[in-house]
């Protein structure tokens, strides 16, 4: 049984801040965003999680092996050093939507994104234990995504194709397994799921060719942390690469123990 830690991250009153006293330069509001991003995917990724940029002003993170104290600690960080402050709320449960679910309305129960007076929410449950089958992660990648769009096509008819597999895919695997789903850059998504068969994964890649034509593999693997899980499973796609196949499964390697 897996046991996701999911965190919801909300820029608290950002809407107003972008418009206040008057519209902010864009490409100021984007260096923002993207330092912020950069930022927690330091701070989250130094202990094992990851953070999905989202939509920015909102980012979703797998925080298995953060505690509350960690979350304090983000929270005071960015506070001290941005503009702006963030809300953060935690939820688990054995399939992440839900656990999403319960992290979002830690912070909708506590008032509006765009209430000003209300920041730095921080509410939720944390998950304490460690098991090497607490998550899933699974790698997906466009099969030959150079050779069909990088070095064909140009960058936004390229972008247009990966967009189209990612809509998809993503709408796939959250209706029908509950898993979330992310765009990583290049041609990669990155799905945090429960547990699922192989043919459940075949049909995820089958469902995305024949909705939009785009050809994807993906590597699975598991982990006690989204770093061991996503590590992972990048060395099962590389088995696909190899194999010639569409779905490999790979467990992370056991812990050396000191004794
Ligand atoms: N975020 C992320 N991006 C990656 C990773 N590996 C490759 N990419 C991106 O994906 C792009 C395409 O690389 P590949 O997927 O290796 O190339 P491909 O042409 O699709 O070839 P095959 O995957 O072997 O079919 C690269 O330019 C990178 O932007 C990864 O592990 N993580």
């Amino acid at each position: 049984m897996t046991n996701t830690q999911l965190t919801l991250i909300q820029i608290d009153n950002y809407g107003p801040w972008t418009v206040t006293p008057e519209p902010r330069r864009e490409m100021d509001l984007q260096t923002l965003q993207s330092r912020l991003f950069a930022d927690l995917a330091q701070f989250v990724g130094s202990r094992d999680g990851y953070v999905f940029f989202t939509r920015f002003d909102n980012m979703v993170a797998v925080t298995n092996g953060l505690d509350r104290t960690d979350h304090e600690l983000m929270q005071e960080s960015i506070r001290n050093r941005y503009p702006v402050t963030l809300s953060l709320g935690v939820g688990v449960d054995e399939v992440p939507v839900e656990a999403l679910e319960r992290a979002t309305e830690e912070i909708q129960l506590a008032g509006s994104a765009q209430d000003g007076d209300r920041r730095e929410v921080l509410g939720g449950e944390f998950y304490t234990g460690s098991a090497t089958g607490d998550l899933n992660i699974a790698h997906f990648d466009v099969n030959d995504a150079t050779g069909k769009y990088t070095d064909r096509l140009n960058e936004f008819d390229s972008f247009i194709h990966i967009e189209q597999g990612y809509a998809s895919l993503m709408r796939h695997m959250r209706e029908a397994h509950g898993a979330l789903s992310f765009f990583v850059g290049g041609d990669n998504i990155i799905s945090v799921c429960p547990s699922l068969t192989e043919s459940e994964y075949r049909s995820a890649i089958e469902h995305v060719e024949s909705e939009v034509g785009v050809e994807l593999k993906v590597g699975v693997g598991t982990g006690e942390s989204a770093h061991v899980a996503g590590f992972a499973a990048k060395h099962a796609l590389e088995d696909c690469r190899h194999r010639g196949t569409d779905v490999e499964f790979e467990a992370a390697p056991a812990q050396v123990s000191d004794d």
